[in-house]
């Protein structure tokens, strides 16, 4: 074998029944089902159940779930005092990977590698990342820890621990698509990192840790971040087409990469995009900021004449989740939130049916050589 697959692009490395990626038909398959359906009848935890189980709840296998999850949100003294020992100035991922981890420790069934205790940790892990991701980006604004609401869903709980009001059904439903949307994508890299991990029979929160470092760089889930950023540097203001024009000469000149455009896998447009489109186009109506909707269009019209590269989800979920109040460094903790459900989904998958992942390099160094003054 002389050739490289760099990247691993187009390589496929196993088999998967959790999701189907399509390029040709723009879809996007969940157990079988389009997200777009789901996104539009059901609530997050039925998603979660379904990329564990294979099969959407009954209404009483639901409200077992849902009291499960309820019961697990709350964070134990010794990760909250990790979280408030970690410096308010580093990013939060860190602090979610770290969190994480701390949880691993401290279960005493992280060894337990069955797969009934393995979909107990994804459950517990689902149901505290709202509290570690929310009462992080309280901490650094200075405001205390709120209780966890078992009265309310998932989304509505995850708001209103990081608002501390109790938010309204739009901003909900929207937070609620975006988590569908969010929740799983086939091989992508974070989840391969997850299987890579879980290759080694390693445990699930290792995986999960190693995957989280995967999606905080900017080339994957750090882009939601990023295209704030890239909003903030433009500018809401004036002649919007023209500046985002502008802008994105300036940005090939240096040849730097636009963060929520292209994908490894969608060459056309990214699946999703015009679900949680709509979805922020709502918030922008419901907040009236139409800045941001013409600043949106903008980007995306001139990155799409200059170089006919399509957003990808990153690009409307950004938005999204400003829009809704949460610090732009939060974006991608709340993709971790949503993504922990296909990731430990992909470790169950991965440890039924294992294999060591572990490919081949070709050796492109210099020839053997011998260390001088050595006479073996
Ligand atoms: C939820 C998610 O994780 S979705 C992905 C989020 N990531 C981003 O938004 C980061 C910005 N996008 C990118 O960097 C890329 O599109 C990736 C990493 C997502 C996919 O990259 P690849 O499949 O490796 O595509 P590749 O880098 O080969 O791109 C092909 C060509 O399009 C260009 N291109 C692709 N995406 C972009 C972009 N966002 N900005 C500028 N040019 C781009 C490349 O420079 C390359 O041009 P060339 O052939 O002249 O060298
Ligand atoms: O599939 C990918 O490479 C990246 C992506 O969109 C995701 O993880 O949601």
């Amino acid at each position: 074998m002389s050739e490289i697959y760099k990247g691993l692009a187009g390589v496929p490395v196993d088999y998967t029944a959790i999701s189907k990626v399509n390029p040709e038909t723009n879809s996007l398959l969940y157990r079988g089902y389009p997200v777009q359906e789901l996104a539009a009848t059901q609530p997050f935890e039925s998603v979660a159940y379904l990329l564990w189980h294979g099969e959407l709840p009954t209404e009483e296998q639901l409200g077992e779930f849902e009291s499960t999850e309820r019961s697990l949100r709350g964070l134990d003294a010794n990760v909250k005092a990790v979280i408030d020992s970690l410096p308010t100035d580093c990013h939060p991922m860190d602090v979610v990977r770290t969190a994480v981890s701390v949880i691993g420790a401290n279960d005493p069934k992280t060894a337990d590698e069955s797969p009934e205790a393995e979909l107990e940790k994804a459950i517990n892990l689902f149901a505290k990342l709202p509290s570690i991701v929310a009462y992080d980006q309280r901490r650094r604004r200075g405001e205390e820890f709120v209780t966890p609401d078992p009265e309310l869903d998932y989304s509505a709980n995850f708001l209103w621990q990081t608002f501390g009001r109790k938010p309204d059904d739009f901003e909900v439903d929207a937070f609620r698509v975006s988590l569908i949307l969010y929740a799983e994508h086939s091989f992508n890299a974070s989840t391969f990192t997850a299987r890579v991990i879980t290759s080694t029979l390693s445990d699930l929160y290792s995986a999960v840790t190693g995957a989280i470092g995967a999606l905080k760089g900017p080339l994957h889930g750090g882009a939601n971040e990023a295209v704030l950023h890239e909003f903030e540097e433009i500018g809401y203001d004036g002649d919007v087409e023209q500046k985002a024009y502008d802008w994105l000469q300036a940005a090939f000149a240096e040849k730097k990469k636009i963060m929520g455009f292209g994908h490894r896998v969608y060459k056309k447009g990214d699946s999703r995009v015009p679900t949680m489109q709509k979805a922020t186009y709502e918030l922008i109506e419901r907040y009236d900021r139409p800045e941001i909707k013409r600043l949106y269009e903008a980007l995306a019209k001139e990155m799409d004449e200059a170089k006919g590269i399509k957003p990808n989800l990153d690009y409307p979920a950004g938005p999204a989740y400003y829009l809704l109040g949460f610090d732009i460094p939060t974006f991608t903790p709340i993709f971790v939130a949503a993504r922990v459900t296909g990731w430990t989904a992909h470790i169950i998958e991965q440890r039924a049916n294992n294999a060591l992942i572990r490919p081949l390099s070709l050796y492109n160094g210099v020839d053997e050589r011998h260390v001088p003054g050595f006479e073996g």
